[in-house]
């Protein structure tokens, strides 16, 4: 950006007074230099929203301007980052997740200081790892945790400190960014009240306070550091990288939840956050992710939020009986076993539940049970092949309608699995299977119509897996007209993804695979332009 204070324009450094009135951030001594100042890279720059206040959402971002689908609205970088409360062994310098030692019976390598594992010398001078280890050594603290054989995905509670030891050190390294951290909502009367926080009072501050020695930190200034984090910490994944930590971005903390979003956000290779306009965004709209899963039913997605951040969510989906048309969290009626069970008032968890037909009534509690027993249900299934999911469907069938969450999370499940299973690879799918993978594409795509829309990854990736099965059928068929409409419409779709997954690098290279397989495909046929 052109250097320039609010007195002087951003371009020609003239006297000026017109404020951006988008970002508010730059003036311009004329109309004329504010669109050259956009053109020239201000569009980049230009903050589209401001930080709001209301009763239900507390602070939250608010678009200043109209938003288009696919624009970049905030990238940031991590304030801390660390390792989950409870994680598998990681590297405290990259974060990377550890492999296997090399030798039989071998073990981690130990930071020489404080013996948390690493993945080498290398890591030990980690900017990330050194405040941490210092205290850690200085206070004779050594950690014990060594490689297991069979159990690398072990979850370590001993981990739970480290972020909060990173946050704490920040007060003295850094104290603008401690008050950054320090300024975000926490919920601790809440959170002190859970089993969870009860274990942290007994050993957490116990660890803190005496093994490492920080006795000026009053009790409840740590544990208002553990709320902070469980309250605005988003989860980093990065599987090509082996990282799945999480990290405090506060200027993303601000962002409220809805659970049908108009935004959606992934990490960059330096864990940058960067938010993305999943639709278009109109002036004045407030700014949303999801905290939770779209397949899941409103009981579901609100009894996450609630445990997790500590609030009652009443989103336009959250307080329609019928979840904008997609009943997902709708049973079929036991009694008629045709009409559909809604709950009465879902925004209380203990209204009753009637069937829209023949009103039959449900206590919430007989809902709440028997959909937490199918989700078991589900969760116990095994995922590797598409057997036991199909199955599950085909036994619930007179219980549960075709978009209930349980159906829905094991049909968008099985779209995955329709074309990578072993068994089911693409090449190797019957006719029928493959039939069965685009009908379960097509039903999804719906679903995602109504609560996960535009360009968002969930989309994307229904779409990549039909476009597929849709040029497979296609070279299978023997009819050279159906052939070229399924390219057609293939070929539509992968315009789609191409944009939906263009701010994702790790995408391209398939997107490249799938154009060149479609354009040999459609080269009997006429040209198309891509
Ligand atoms: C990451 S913070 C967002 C910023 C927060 N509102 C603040 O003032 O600091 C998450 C918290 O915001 C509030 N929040 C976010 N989305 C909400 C929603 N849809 N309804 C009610 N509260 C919400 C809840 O208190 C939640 O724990």
């Amino acid at each position: 950006m052109a250097s320039t204070s609010l007195t002087s324009c951003a371009l020609c450094q003239a006297k000026a007074s017109q404020l951006c009135a988008a970002c508010r951030n730059v003036v311009y001594c004329s109309r004329e230099h504010q669109k050259e100042h956009w053109k020239k890279g201000h569009r980049s720059e230009c903050q589209c929203f401001e930080i709001a206040t209301n009763e239900v959402l507390g602070r939250h971002l608010r678009a200043t301007r109209d938003i288009k689908i696919g624009e970049q609205i905030l990238k940031e970088a991590p304030l801390v980052l660390g390792p989950k409360v409870a994680s598998a062994p990681l590297c405290l310098g990259c974060h990377r997740n550890l492999l296997a030692p090399e030798k039989p019976r071998g073990n981690y390598h130990k930071c020489s200081s404080c013996s948390w594992p690493l993945c080498g010398k290398e890591c030990e001078d980690s900017v990330h790892h050194k405040a941490e280890c210092q205290l850690m050594s200085g206070s004779n603290f050594q950690s014990k945790i060594n490689y297991v054989a069979g159990e690398e995905e072990r979850k370590e509670s001993a981990y739970c400190v480290i972020m909060l030891l990173r946050c704490m050190q920040l007060k003295a390294m850094d104290p603008d960014a401690f008050l950054k951290l320090y300024n975000l909502e926490d919920h601790l009367k809440e959170r002190l009240e859970t089993p969870l926080y009860q274990v942290l009072r007994a050993n957490l501050i116990t660890f803190i306070k005496t093994v490492l020695g920080m006795k000026d930190w009053p009790e409840m200034d740590i544990l208002r550091i553990a709320a902070i984090l469980d309250t605005n910490t988003f989860e980093v994944r990065q599987p090509r990288e082996r990282r799945k930590i999480r990290a405090l971005y506060p200027g993303a903390a601000m962002i409220s939840h809805d659970c049908v979003p108009n935004m959606r956000h992934r990490f960059d290779d330096d864990m940058n956050i960067v938010f993305l306009a999943k639709r278009k965004i109109a002036k004045g709209e407030i700014l949303s992710i999801s905290y939770t899963q779209p397949l899941r039913s409103t009981i579901q997605r609100r009894v996450h939020l609630r445990q997790a951040k500590c609030f009652d969510c009443s989103c336009a989906r959250c307080q329609d009986p019928e979840e904008l048309g997609s009943f997902a969290g709708a049973q079929t009626c036991l009694k008629c076993k045709a009409g559909k069970i809604i709950s009465l008032n879902p925004l209380l968890n203990s209204a009753p539940w009637k069937c829209q037909l023949c009103n039959f009534k449900r206590s919430a509690k007989e809902v709440v049970t028997s959909d937490a027993e199918l989700q078991q249900e589900l969760e116990s299934l095994d995922k590797t092949t598409p057997v036991a999911l199909e199955e599950f469907i085909y036994r619930h069938r007179a219980d549960l309608h075709e978009t209930n969450t349980h159906i829905l999370q094991a049909k968008y499940a099985l779209t995955q699995l329709y074309g990578s299973a072993p068994g089911f690879a693409m090449e190797e799918l019957s006719e029928e299977s493959l039939n069965r993978k685009v009908q379960l594409c097509e039903e999804l795509l719906k679903l995602a119509d109504i609560f996960d829309g535009g360009w968002s990854i969930f989309r994307g990736n229904l779409l990549i897996d039909m476009e597929e099965a849709l040029v497979t059928q296609a070279l299978r068929s023997k009819d050279p007209v159906e052939c070229e409409e399924k390219l057609r419409n293939a070929s539509e779709m992968l315009r789609e993804i191409r944009n939906i997954m263009k701010h994702e690098p790790e995408m391209q290279q398939l997107l490249l695979e799938r154009q060149v397989i479609l354009n040999s495909a459609l080269e009997r046929f006429e040209p198309i332009e891509n």
